[in-house]
């Protein structure tokens, strides 16, 4: 059992997937050694995170996710801890393995009792075995079958675990959250983030949902235990984190120039005078985040009639977009682009040979058949291109609502990627980077400091910085949404968050 370390990468595997582990483990052990394993590991960590609690409580519900709960509770019994059990099963109707579990916990003289001790306070445990990967059905958006809100006991023991002062450990998965979306089933979603500290063991392997949408909230700290069937796992279903290289820079060679590294052309900025809407500010932040990021040489084309602004940092270039080199450069189209932007498009997406689309670049594809079309006939020409959407422009894009989008962040993504054949980043929490033929990647770096106006410019240029150094799309963009979120991880507590700042503080 490990804690996932958000510095390295790991392997992700669906609901769909983690059964198939979990069927091809069962078939070579003897009966419920999973299940034993599940319940030895959960106790161990439970020991671990909380070696002082006076009082375990452990909610179970009526399927193997609270067979889990039972061994466990088994385990810290036989270790001497008080602990108590509320089982929502019933052994003529449990499945096998729970039965069993169940079984041998009353044997051994587990206390079972019908709700939570009165007096459980922030140095004891609640340990959440309601629900697992049962609950999940994994569906592209807008589908899956309707789910029933739960039931009243149900509902109570999850309004228990999420009101305890004591800290929780969730075993597998947060009770009610979609393993493979990262989305609470519905009924199931709490009214607020619990305050007291969280922990998921995660068994077999790490699942999708645990790191995107609604996931990084519900989880807490997360940590796996294999059971031992590691070597089994199948092919991954995605990918948490990326090891490409923080920048390219450090392994170029002495005798490098400034042409070695790249041009990136900054195109947007929409000005004051065309609808009353000043948005140059956003085309100067992708600039500055391309500079830091290590392009060569950046210059911006700001659309922005007749404007004679010098550039607010000296190493960045003004070009009139019809004095544009496009063969010659990395184009990061769209950020603060506005309407204007759309007039750029045809020549952009015909001419740069790795192109990054963001924002009102994003809404003019969706709302033109002719620039969609000639983006999705860049990949054939060989041409490479990043879309960098939010929820609501990736709707845009696939023509469905934000919540259809944010029902499955991941298939989303793939769906987007397939559609314009090309490398697209879903933003938003645990953004997703997926291109055709590739191992999708869920960021896990990060966090709601981000949440600040033109952070997402900031991204796109440091997504040209390393497309214009020569990584692949796939490769420049998930390495660039991780640096952007260590970034902001590695923010002084007492500093606000500007975007400015953290162009500057890119690596
Ligand atoms: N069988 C085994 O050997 C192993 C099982 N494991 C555990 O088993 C879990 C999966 O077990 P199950 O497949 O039994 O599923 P769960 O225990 O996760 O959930 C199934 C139960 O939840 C109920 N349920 C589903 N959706 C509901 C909803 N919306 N409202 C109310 N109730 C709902 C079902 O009626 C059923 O009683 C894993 O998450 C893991 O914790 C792991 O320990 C690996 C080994
Ligand atoms: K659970």
């Amino acid at each position: 059992m490990h804690a996932i370390s958000l510095e390295r990468k790991h392997a992700l595997h669906s609901v769909a997937a983690t059964r198939t582990l979990e069927a091809a483990a069962a078939a070579g052990l003897p009966a419920h050694t999973l299940m034993r394993r599940a319940g030895a590991a959960t106790a161990r960590l439970a020991l671990a995170l909380a070696p002082h609690a006076r009082h375990v409580w452990i909610a179970c519900g009526r399927g193997n996710n609270g067979g889990d709960g039972l061994e466990a509770a088994l385990c810290l019994h036989l270790a001497g801890r008080a602990v108590s059990v509320t089982w929502l099963g019933e052994p003529d109707a449990a499945p096998a393995d729970a039965r069993a579990a169940w079984q041998r916990a009353s044997e051994a003289g587990v206390v079972f009792a019908p709700g939570p001790p009165t007096d459980l306070g922030p140095g004891d445990l609640c340990i959440d075995a309601l629900l697992g990967i049962g609950l999940s059905a994994s569906a592209l958006p807008g589908g899956g079958p309707p789910r029933h809100a739960p039931s009243g006991a149900l509902q109570e023991l999850l309004q228990a675990l999420r009101t305890s002062q004591a800290m929780v450990l969730a075993v597998d998965v947060p009770s009610g959250l979609d393993a493979d979306t990262g989305q609470y089933a519905d009924g199931f979603a709490p009214d607020s983030i619990p305050m007291a500290p969280r922990h998921t063991l995660s068994l077999l392997t790490l699942k999708p949902g645990l790191f995107t949408a609604q996931g990084r909230d519900a989880c807490g700290s997360v940590w796996l235990d294999d059971l031992g069937c590691g070597a089994l796992a199948p092919r991954a279903t995605a990918q948490l984190g990326t090891e490409h290289p923080v920048n390219a820079r450090p392994q170029a060679p002495h005798a490098s120039h400034k042409g070695s590294f790249g041009d990136v052309a900054v195109v947007g900025g929409e000005g004051l005078a065309a609808r009353g809407m000043g948005m140059t500010g956003a085309a100067w932040l992708a600039a500055r985040a391309a500079l830091h990021g290590g392009a060569g040489r950046v210059m911006v084309a700001l659309l922005d009639e007749g404007a004679t602004t010098a550039p607010p940092w000296p190493e960045l270039m003004l070009r009139r977009v019809d004095a544009l080199d496009w063969p010659q450069l990395t184009a990061v189209c769209g950020c603060g682009g506005g309407e204007a932007v759309r007039a750029v498009l045809p020549a952009a997406l015909a001419r740069a040979p790795r192109l990054v689309l963001d924002a009102d670049g994003l809404n003019a594809v969706a709302g033109d058949g002719a620039l969609a079309r000639a983006l999705r006939a860049r990949a054939d020409a060989g041409l490479a291109s990043i879309l960098t959407p939010h929820p609501l422009e990736a709707a845009r894009l696939l023509q469905c609502t934000t919540a259809q989008v944010q029902a499955n962040r991941l298939a989303a993504a793939q769906a987007l990627a397939g559609r314009y054949a090309c490398t697209v980043v879903l933003k938003g929490s645990g953004s997703v980077t997926a291109s055709p033929g590739e191992l999708p990647v869920i960021n896990a770096r990060g966090n709601a400091r981000l949440a600040t106006a033109g952070t997402g410019d900031v991204l796109a240029g440091l997504i040209g910085a390393r497309l214009a150094q020569g990584l692949t799309p796939h490769q420049a963009a998930s390495s660039a949404v991780q640096a952007h979120g260590a970034a902001a991880d590695h923010w002084p507590a007492h500093q606000a968050l500007t975007a400015s700042a953290l162009a500057a503080a890119l690596q």
